[in-house]
């Protein structure tokens, strides 16, 4: 099978697609968005923002509008391992990491690194100063609280978050301390979460008199099931390790630090938790999340297509030959 029959097969197929298939398309195969219908016309931030965003048209936004209005401070800090693994980290203490508006902003630019990052294999979101996120800053949210400006703010969060959860990366939530209303919309951002022996995840939102808008509701239907989640959004519940385990929100929980020495610190110990799932070539582990990517999000018509798309570029490459090369047996 040459490429190019790949790639021409490919974008056929999309083409009768439905928008929302060629957005996780889009994500999938970063290489046709110059031609796909992904690419908007909005400048340099959204055609950055569609690919596998959401929203291709969210009229008058831009970076400087959403830092000046929703507030400077605090920063969101990435740093990439010769490992594979990089560690994103949501910094603002001293409002418990809550996100300003030029905190969003550096987001997407974090997210828009990574997503170029082809040695990357997986992602650890984590907050400074042992807690994770208190949601957005009650100060932007008070400043930008008509109608208009909400939306932008929540169609930017959508796009970003879904970029995150898109990443060809295995990605992981290392929550400690509190993560609250937009906090724990994050960590729905992730593949998996792991969480400390003493933190909770709280949907707070009703408290606000609000429901989550960053795509934090829709994910927690497709990793709790619609009962649970109902019973979060609906009665505010506080999750700790034990309720999260129970429910399938948490995928593990790290050992205190009352527990014998040599478990490490929080974020060694989700590196080591990580590293079981991303040993091997980058290629191949980004074929991983790609294939699982597609069955979580598409029809399974389109699963299938993608699954055999993303399965071309592994079959015959060096990952696959040296492996095979390995196996003197079968010679
Ligand atoms: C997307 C929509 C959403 O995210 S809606 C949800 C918004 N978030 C919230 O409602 C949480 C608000 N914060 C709180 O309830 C409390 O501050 C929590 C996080 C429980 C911490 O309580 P406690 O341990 O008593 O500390 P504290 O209240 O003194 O907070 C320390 C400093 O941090 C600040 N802080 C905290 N959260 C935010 C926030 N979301 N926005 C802005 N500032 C926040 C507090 O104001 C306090 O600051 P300061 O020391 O008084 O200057």
């Amino acid at each position: 099978m040459s490429s190019s029959f790949q790639r021409d097969g490919f974008q056929s197929n999309t083409a009768r697609l439905p928008l929302s298939s060629r957005m996780v398309l889009c994500a999938l195969r970063p290489q046709l968005l110059k031609s796909s219908r992904c690419a908007g016309a909005w400048g340099r931030l959204l055609q950055r923002q569609s690919s596998g965003s959401v929203y291709s048209n969210i009229h008058g936004l831009n970076q400087e509008e959403i830092r000046e209005k929703a507030f400077p401070g605090g920063s969101i800090d990435l740093h990439k391992h010769d490992s594979g693994i990089a560690v994103l980290t949501i910094n603002n203490p001293s409002r418990m990491n809550a996100f300003s508006g030029s905190m969003m902003v550096d987001l997407e630019e974090q997210v828009s690194q990574l997503e170029n990052w082809t040695d990357g294999k997986g992602l650890i979101v984590q907050g400074a100063a042992e807690t994770f996120c208190s949601g957005s800053d009650l100060n932007a949210v008070r400043a930008i609280s008509n109608p208009q400006d909400g939306m932008k703010m929540c169609m930017f969060m959508q796009n970003t978050l879904t970029r995150l959860l898109r990443l060809p990366l295995i990605s992981v939530a290392l929550v400690e301390g509190r993560a609250l209303g937009g906090g724990a919309e994050l960590t729905t951002a992730c593949d998996f979460r792991l969480m400390a022996s003493d933190s909770v995840i709280q949907f707070v939102h009703k408290h606000m008199g609000l429901v989550p808008g960053w795509g934090g509701a829709a994910r927690l239907v497709h990793i709790v099931g619609s009962q649970n989640a109902l019973k979060l959004l609906g009665g505010t519940l506080k999750v700790d390790p034990k309720f999260g385990l129970q429910i399938g929100l948490a995928d593990g929980v790290l050992e205190g630090p009352q527990a014998e020495e040599g478990a490490g610190t929080p974020l060694q110990q989700a590196e080591n938790w990580l590293s079981r799932y991303i040993k091997g070539p980058a290629p191949v582990i980004q074929a991983v999340k790609k294939v699982v990517l597609s069955g979580r999000e598409l029809p399974l018509s389109e699963a299938l297509r993608t699954e055999k798309d993303v399965f071309g570029t592994v079959w015959g490459g060096p990952a696959n030959l040296q492996a095979l090369a390995s196996k003197s047996k079968h010679k």
